[in-house]
């Protein structure tokens, strides 16, 4: 008998998604599909529509025409809290933690049952806020800096934080606007082991400008360029692609 192949569940399905901004389309006919428990890298030079892609995803950004389905529901119709809801996490370039709470209190607030009103009310701190909040936090490399105000830690620590932040949401789908700019080497390379931490229960999206930083990371890379994919592959396979070379890599 035949061996029938059958079709791959993605929990990330996007289909001829597009947006215009005054007529130019910053996202044009893009299709691209994210597996469970993957690392995906974006680049592309600047202007490129990456920004814009995780917008669409989270619903910051409403799309002209397409779709994206994340575990089989659309999300091209629902508002941005609904997406969170579904489970997309998304971080932006700039940390937006509380600089006058500690860690500790930080990764608290953010826990699910303390952002509802209700939940806000009913909030303890009991031991299964606490246990979560010391899991994240030696996860994300800051389990003895608990009672450590925000404002005082590194650059790094604070974009780890505001990742822990989005761990502690427990989402399926993580996205992340360049999580090392601006990160000592070292940071870096524990960014990178955060990351291959992380993918073991969540997937991930990442832009990314870091070269050295992509490697260490990505499974598949996604080029965007014009709002299309220019290719897509392991990271071997685009940096020796003419067309990437040509508009990306080369410069
Ligand atoms: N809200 C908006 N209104 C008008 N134009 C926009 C808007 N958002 C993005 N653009 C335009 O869409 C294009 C793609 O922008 P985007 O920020 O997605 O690129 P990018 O690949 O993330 O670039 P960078 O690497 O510089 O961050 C740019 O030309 C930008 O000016």
């Amino acid at each position: 008998m035949m061996d029938v192949e059958q079709p791959k569940e993605f929990l990330l399905s996007i289909e001829g998604l597009s947006v215009s901004f005054d007529g130019f389309k910053a996202v044009n006919d893009l299709s691209l599909y994210v597996e469970e428990n993957e690392i995906r890298v974006i680049i592309g030079p600047n202007g490129a529509g990456k920004t814009t892609v995780l917008d669409l995803i989270c619903g910051r950004t409403r799309a002209t025409e397409g779709s994206i389905r994340f575990r089989g529901k659309e999300l091209t119709k629902l508002r941005e809290h609904e997406i969170v809801h579904a489970g997309v996490g998304r971080k932006f370039q700039n940390p937006s933690i509380y600089e006058d709470l500690t860690v500790f209190e930080n990764l608290e607030l953010s826990f699910p049952r303390g952002r509802s009103v209700l939940g806000a009310l009913t909030f303890r701190r009991d031991a299964e806020v606490i246990n979560r909040v010391e899991e994240i936090a030696e996860m994300i490399f800051l389990k003895d800096h608990l009672e450590t105000d925000a404002a005082i830690l590194s650059h790094g620590q604070k974009q780890w934080l505001e990742i822990g932040m989005l761990l502690i949401q427990s989402p399926e789908l993580l996205m992340l606007d360049e999580p090392v700019a601006g990160m000592s080497v070292s940071e870096r390379l524990k960014t990178a082991e955060l990351l291959n931490t992380i993918i073991k229960k969540h997937s991930v999206i990442v832009i990314e400008h870091d070269m050295k930083f992509v490697e260490d990371i990505a499974h598949r890379v996604t080029v965007l360029h014009q709002g299309k994919v220019l290719s897509e592959g392991s990271m071997e396979r685009v940096q020796s692609d003419p067309k990437v070379i040509e508009v990306y890599l080369g410069h």
